[in-house]
């Protein structure tokens, strides 16, 4: 008994202490390796991995909001006075942008903080946190889109105090912390925690601290996306939309107020995907639309037409027959959105070069597969995570139900076929 105990002490991907049910599978020379085999994703529950995952994601749309809300309300002030507004002037984007920048009066999306923005970094930090807080191990392991570059420069200080702090204030909000406060440092090093190149083998947790970041600065979606890979293949996903209505946004649904907002996607393998409220109402197990019919499918796609194509994707819907105009919005809401049947159609394809990234996409598809739905590349191949930080993929990305796949795809290789031939 003591032999096997230590040896799940050592093995990484074991957190669950309860080894009782277990202990009968083993004999006392049992190998390290027999039982890393026992725990493969088939067996485990990963429920304390999602109930972590939930927490991290919900207190960072939390700090997200307090961020944009500011974001707003300041873009709204500088609207009535026309003199020049600096930093200094929006109270908490103090913690997110560098205090050199001098913010002209226009609306968010094109001022230059764009590439500075740090609301990403503190919404990393905090999730990196979390999970090595709820979830102790010797290999924790996350893939995430930020590092702390150049907070470690001198000019970054500033700002790095500001990031320590509001990282802070949200987790002294939810009061169920042991630490009393982070570190500059400590922050610097959960930001950091987020370099691994994940891969294959063991665990990886994958992190989009803001994905839809032009959305975020917009006032429009986005989203804190978060999963957890195991041998290489997604097992559970988690996405926090702060701005997205609890009722559906379809084109055609009847409910005439979308003011209540902020939604929460999880899901499991084989245990289906869920939603809830982010203030906290009970789960409730959502599913894909069921629609075969094109001309009843509302189709999503990016926002920004720089992330996709918008005339291959109007191509397509053409061809497939797709009456109603597409349904723009950032970020992987529309993920979460096609799972409760919002939509039934989710069409991506980057200019030509674009290297998509796993975090962009891990927790959208699971969250959509959980539901029913069938998440594929233009070749109607799934998408391999276990291969690092990129995905590898034949172009592009298209999310459906099972009964339309079939005619999605066929209509996506006419429409490429054609768009190659015309080039
Ligand atoms: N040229 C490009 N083509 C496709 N995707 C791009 C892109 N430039 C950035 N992106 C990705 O598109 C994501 C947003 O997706 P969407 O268009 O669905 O809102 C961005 O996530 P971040 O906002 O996290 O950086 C970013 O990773
Ligand atoms: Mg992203
Ligand atoms: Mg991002
Ligand atoms: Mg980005």
């Amino acid at each position: 008994m003591a032999t096997i105990i230590n040896c799940l002490r050592v093995v990484p991907k074991v957190t669950n202490t309860n080894t009782e049910p277990f202990v009968s599978l083993f004999s006392k020379r049992v190998s390290r390796l027999a039982i890393v085999a026992s725990f493969s994703s088939s067996t485990m529950s990963y429920e304390k991995e999602l109930a972590a995952a939930n927490k991290a994601a919900s207190l960072a749309a939390r700090l997200c909001q307090k961020v944009q809300k500011e974001l707003l309300q300041s873009d709204v002030q500088s609207k009535s006075d026309k003199s020049p507004v600096t930093v200094a002037d929006y109270g908490v984007l103090e913690s997110v942008i560098p205090t050199s920048v001098v913010m002209p009066k226009t609306n968010p999306s094109s001022i230059p903080y764009l590439k500075t923005i740090k609301s990403g970094k503190s919404s990393q930090a905090l999730v990196s946190f979390v999970l090595e807080n709820e979830l102790p191990s010797e290999s924790f392991s996350l893939v995430a889109e930020e590092d702390s570059g150049d907070l470690r420069k001198e000019s970054g200080q500033e700002t790095l105090q500001r990031i320590t702090k509001l990282v802070n204030d949200t987790l002294l909000s939810d009061g169920s912390f042991s630490v009393s406060s982070l570190t500059t440092e400590d922050v610097l090093r959960a930001i950091d925690r987020g370099k691994s190149e994940g891969g294959s083998h063991g665990w990886h947790w994958v992190l989009d601290p803001i994905d839809g970041t032009k959305g975020f600065l917009r006032g429009d979606q986005y989203a804190i996306a978060l999963a957890l890979l195991d041998e290489g293949k997604v097992v559970l996903g988690v996405l926090a939309c702060p701005n997205l209505p609890l009722v559906s946004i379809s084109g055609d649904s009847q409910h005439s107020s979308h003011d209540e907002v902020g939604c929460l996607f999880f899901a499991k393998v084989g245990a289906g995907t869920y939603m809830q409220s982010l203030d906290g109402s009970s789960p409730k197990k959502v599913h894909v639309s069921t629609t075969e019919n094109p001309e009843e499918a509302s189709l999503f796609e990016s926002f920004e037409a720089a992330h996709s194509l918008h005339d291959l994707s109007s191509s397509i819907a053409k061809k497939l027959g797709v009456k109603a105009p597409p349904v723009r919005i950032d970020s992987q809401a529309k993920y979460g959105a096609l799972s409760r049947g919002d939509g039934a159609i989710y069409l991506r394809f980057p200019h030509k070069g674009y290297r998509e990234k796993i975090w962009d996409h891990a927790a959208g598809c699971i969250v959509v597969t959980e539901a029913g739905g069938v998440v594929t590349d233009a070749a109607g191949n799934p998408l391999d995570f276990s291969q690092g930080r990129y995905l590898d993929l034949d172009t592009g990305i298209i999310v459906t139900n099972q009964k339309l796949m079939p005619s999605l795809l066929k209509a996506v290789r006419e429409s490429l076929d054609e768009k190659n031939s015309s080039l």
